[in-house]
């Protein structure tokens, strides 16, 4: 059963909460109730059992789709390879400066290259501990330096409607902990039920870490950065831009100096309707959440306009597709409302200014520059940049573009190409503190020209590559039109149509308030969006890979609603505005890569950055030099402050979601603490102890003290001084009985080690002290007289083995008779479940486990779940220590933390016998496990599937195809 249970801090308070997790996780919650699980049963106080499954990569749910990209597309850098750390964080490794990693594949540093974060998963060391009031809390146990990669934030990559969807049963279960993270316009980082340790980072207003989206072998991912020096022991937060949409604001613990009190300086009111309330009075203003909590919606105030977001409306609605949507009336409303977010989002997007906040993608602007417009906008703030081109003439017939402007940590560096040229340059600028400052000083650009990549050629740049560009006019005006249609077709029978239906009003209220802004006519009202993309040149926002912050979020329903989010429409307009329609490679499951900016991670959002904002408005300079200019027109400069309040206010009114705030009370708090809800994982034995209240809490309080902390070096010395002794011994052994030493079979062994025992220099070893009384025979010890003349009269103190000699004495009897099993195959220990036996009880034990389908055995580290406790140590001792990769391979210079695995290796990828041969059908094969398997198949029980005609030799296959039935239904 592919479920795992972990004893996590649970943050659900009701059993119903954890009903409904079980139940997401395909659990037959009840049967193992019935059945006596081990924690099937859930008492008012045994809460804390929260179905989480460690996962180290995104996991895709659903039909959410995964961009792929061929090898081929990947941009390459140009870095050194002989350089000591190519594509390092110090380096000006090209795709490092655009959140692209490098592919060993591509990279012409190949493994050597050192951007490549995500894909080796080079964290350094941290842990959960249990925060004083924020519930789980992750910290670093290392020092981190500023810029350095942390973690990735990873989940289940869902799509809005199932993003909507668990949002709502996280309502409905008064689940306060959200774990979503807009990975783009159509997808979602849900970390909930699956993720990995950085679930646990929480939200600061000062916080240490930041988000960045990175490019990963053509795929999204999330990374979190260090934003400062982060020491050891401190806790990891990031700012979230949570944008609450509870009627109550989520109040933040974090304590920062400049803590803005909430998550998220921005609630918004909350409007709740239920679809009864829908159709009579429809996004009725001052309704409380409290009222109904099924359907939830929320002013956003955006420039003056007022829009009503349904979430109901959304998801499953549009996938019942009308067969003409001009005449439903919801729809058109929905097609209204994205209209109206499109064309702000076209707006805000032209309104940007630089980003500021360290560690973020700047800014990027598509510059088109010509002679005339540097003189017709005289009011525009120019941005210098550098030109590799000497020529003036020439630079004014080239074409310029600015890709992009990039802050990386302590470096500035502006990224240019030339059209015609086809080159590209990356210009770094030395520390700015501001853009414009740093603008104004021509005699500080650095030129640092980069010969012309064909990787970064205009060509991949007007296509699907990964260096996609942003709209072009021809798409805008595209888009335009397309806006203009819905207004056309708004005005007449649709009104009509959806007054039948109460929405009227609303409707009305928001045409109205785009009128007058528009001049009353939709005609008025693009021409007033073409003026502003006129006004702003070519000024274009681009889609990834310029799209900084991440936020915790949920998806509105308007965003959903926009008809370019279906893949259909998507393609549609590619095709109506003349760009290439995406590959197929890049189109998983139908839907095509994010065509417009997202606006929902587009820009940092904390309150700092927003401040830096209207700091860098403030400090624009006048242009200095014409070379290349990326054109704001002075109304807008001037306008600085209030557009940031404008954007602040839509980053901040961003779609996040969350269930409404529950009010902290004094009872509340008390009994959150007396509650396990906290609790952190216990072990197996913690849990199936019962022991009064006070008793448990104490040991949950050990548990979070107690997370191990294991120091490789001392592992491995005290292993070595082990193994050290046991030589010397021998050897000693040996020498004293120096006739035997060429013959070192085991009875040689006994022999030398009585007659060593015999003489003078066993004092030595730690075995023999003063006053004791040690058998000559098998060297075991006795305190007093009597007891070593009882020992004495026995008939054998020493056990051989006789398959292998190995020597046991009298004491370790039952470890002698057990490992004779080794060799007979006895294998005693039968499970009534499955054809498989054991030579141990405790063995198993532990294989019954895995037929309840739970995994009890938790790493405090990482809250991985195992089956049994030694998978759970191997994955402590391999993940958590830091061990090196001692175990080298001598012959490929292949690393490994254990022995086992470098004799696995040796045995499968070099040596060319095959020492385990099968008794049954006499084939051979190199290393045991494969000999496991094989023998499985000679089982006589197989597992059929109940649904296809497909049959299994072992039980996890046919667990494994069962999902794939699940998935396709
Ligand atoms: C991604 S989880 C972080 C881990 C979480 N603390 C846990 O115990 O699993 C996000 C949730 O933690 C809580 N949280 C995080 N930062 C917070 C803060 N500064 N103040 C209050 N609650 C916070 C909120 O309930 C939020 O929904």
């Amino acid at each position: 059963m592919d479920v795992y249970l972990l004893t996590i801090y649970a943050t659900l308070e009701q059993e119903e909460a954890i009903r409904e997790l079980f139940h997401r996780m395909n659990w037959d919650f009840k049967k193992k109730e019935d059945d006596g699980g081990i924690r099937g049963r859930i008492t008012d106080t045994d809460i804390y059992a929260v179905p989480y499954k460690f996962i180290s990569s995104n996991v895709p749910v659903g039909n959410v789709y995964i961009k792929r990209t061929s090898i081929a597309q990947l941009p390459s850098c140009e870095c050194n390879p002989s350089a000591e750390n190519p594509c390092s964080f110090e380096s000006s490794c090209y795709n490092r400066l655009m959140w692209y990693e490098c592919n060993s594949a591509t990279c012409p540093s190949g493994k050597k290259c050192q951007n490549q974060n995500f894909q080796k998963k080079e964290y350094p060391p941290q842990e959960p501990f249990q925060t004083v009031n924020r519930g789980l809390g992750l910290r670093t146990l290392v020092d981190i330096k500023r810029g350095q990669f942390v973690n990735e934030y990873v989940g289940e990559i869902i799509d809005n409607e199932l993003c909507l969807e668990r949002i709502s049963q996280a309502q409905q279960n008064k689940c306060t902990n959200f774990y979503m993270l807009a990975l783009d316009k159509y997808r979602v980082i849900d970390a909930r039920f699956k993720g990995n340790l950085s679930r646990f980072i929480n939200h600061s207003c000062d916080p240490n870490l930041v988000t960045q989206k990175w490019h990963v072998n053509g795929e999204d991912r999330i990374g979190l950065f260090a934003l400062k020096d982060i020491q050891a022991g401190s806790e990891l937060t990031f700012n979230y831009n949570f944008d609450c949409l509870g009627n109550e604001k989520i109040p933040c613990k974090c304590r920062a100096v400049d803590c803005s009190g909430y998550l998220g300086d921005q609630p918004k009111p909350l409007r709740v309707s239920t679809a009864k309330k829908q159709s009579s009075a429809p996004f009725a203003a001052g309704q409380n959440a409290s009222m109904q909590k099924n359907t939830v919606s929320y002013d956003e105030e955006e420039e003056g306009q007022e829009e009503a977001i349904d979430l109901s409306s959304s998801g499953k609605s549009q996938q019942t597709q009308p067969t003409d949507p001009w005449e439903v009336p919801e729809i058109l409303v929905n097609i209204t409302k994205s209209a109206l977010k499109t064309l702000s989002n076209l707006r805000s997007n032209n309104n940007k200014t630089p980003a500021q906040t360290v560690g973020e993608r700047v800014h990027e602007r598509e510059v088109t520059q010509s002679a005339e417009n540097q003189n017709e906008e005289k009011n525009d703030i120019s941005l210098m940049g550098s030109s590799q081109n000497a020529d003036p003439s020439a630079d004014e017939r080239c074409q310029k573009t600015i890709v992009h402007v990039t802050r990386s940590f302590e470096k500035t560096f502006v990224v240019t190409r030339e059209r015609e040229r086809d080159t590209t340059s990356v210009t770094e600028i030395e520390s700015p503190e501001t853009t414009g400052v740093l603008l104004t000083e021509p005699s500080q650009v650095n030129s640092t020209p980069v010969p012309g990549s064909s990787k970064l050629s205009d060509s991949s740049l007007a296509t699907d590559s990964p260096m996609k560009p942003g709209k072009s006019p021809q798409q805008v005006s595209a888009l335009e039109s397309e806006i203009l249609q819905w207004f056309a077709k708004l005005h007449t029978p649709t009104l009509e149509a959806a007054s039948q239906v109460g929405i009227s009003e609303e409707l009305s209220n928001l045409i109205e308030s785009h009128r007058s802004q528009a001049k009353s006519t939709p005609e008025a009202l693009l021409e007033k969006f073409k003026t502003l993309a006129n006004t702003t040149g070519n000024v274009l926002v681009q889609s990834h890979p310029f799209q900084p912050v991440v936020q915790f979020t949920a998806l509105s329903t308007e965003e959903d609603a926009h008809p370019y989010d279906t893949p259909e429409s998507c393609i549609g307009a590619m095709e109506t505005c003349g760009e290439t329609q995406p590959d197929e490679t890049d189109l998983y499951k139908g839907i095509a890569p994010s065509y417009f900016s997202d606006s929902s991670s587009d820009s940092s959002n904390n309150s700092k950055s927003a401040s830096l904002n209207e700091e860098n408005q403030e400090n624009i300079p006048q242009p200095l030099s014409p070379t290349v200019k990326v054109k704001f027109t002075k109304t807008k400069a001037v306008k600085g402050k209030a557009s940031n309040q404008i954007n602040r206010k839509r980053k901040t009114s961003t779609p996040i979601k969350c269930s409404p705030a529950r009010k902290i009370t004094r009872k509340s708090l008390d009994k959150s603490v007396s509650s396990p809800k906290h609790s952190v994982p216990l072990s197996r034995k913690q849990i199936t102890t019962g022991g009064d209240e006070k008793g448990k809490k104490r040991k949950i309080q050990l548990a979070v003290r107690k997370v191990p902390k294991i120091s490789s070096s001392k592992l491995m010395a005290s292993r070595k001084s082990k193994m050290e002794a046991g030589k010397k011994l021998k050897t000693n052994i040996l020498s004293s009985d120096k006739d035997s030493k060429e013959n070192t079979s085991s009875e040689t062994l006994v022999q030398a080690l009585m007659n060593y025992s015999q003489s003078e220099n066993k004092v030595t070893t730690t075995r023999y002290r003063e006053g004791d009384y040690a058998c000559s025979l098998c060297g075991l010890r006795f305190k007093t007289e009597k007891r070593y003349q009882k020992h004495k009269q026995l008939d054998k103190c020493l056990y051989e083995c006789p398959y292998c000699y190995k020597v046991y004495n009298v004491s370790n009897y039952t470890n002698y008779k057990a490992h004779l099993r080794v060799h007979e195959n006895n294998k005693p220990f039968k499970c009534d479940q499955c054809p498989k036996a054991f030579n141990w009880e405790a063995d198993l034990k532990n294989h019954k486990i895995i037929h309840t389908g739970l995994r009890p055995y938790v790493c405090k580290v990482c809250l991985k779940c195992f089956t049994n406790p030694h998978y759970m140590k191997t994955h402590i001792l391999n993940m958590h220590t830091g061990r090196p990769k001692a175990y080298l391979c001598d012959i490929c210079g292949t690393g490994f933390k254990l022995k086992g695995n470098l004799l696995d290796h040796v045995r499968t990828v070099h040596a060319t016998f095959r020492a385990f041969p099968c008794k049954q059908c006499g084939k051979a094969f190199k290393s045991k496990s494969h000999l496991i398997k094989h023998v499985s198949r000679h089982q006589p029980v197989t597992f059929p599937c109940g649904q296809c005609n497909k049959v299994f030799v072992e039980e996890k296959f046919l667990e494994k195809h069962k999902k794939k039935h699940k998935k396709a239904n």
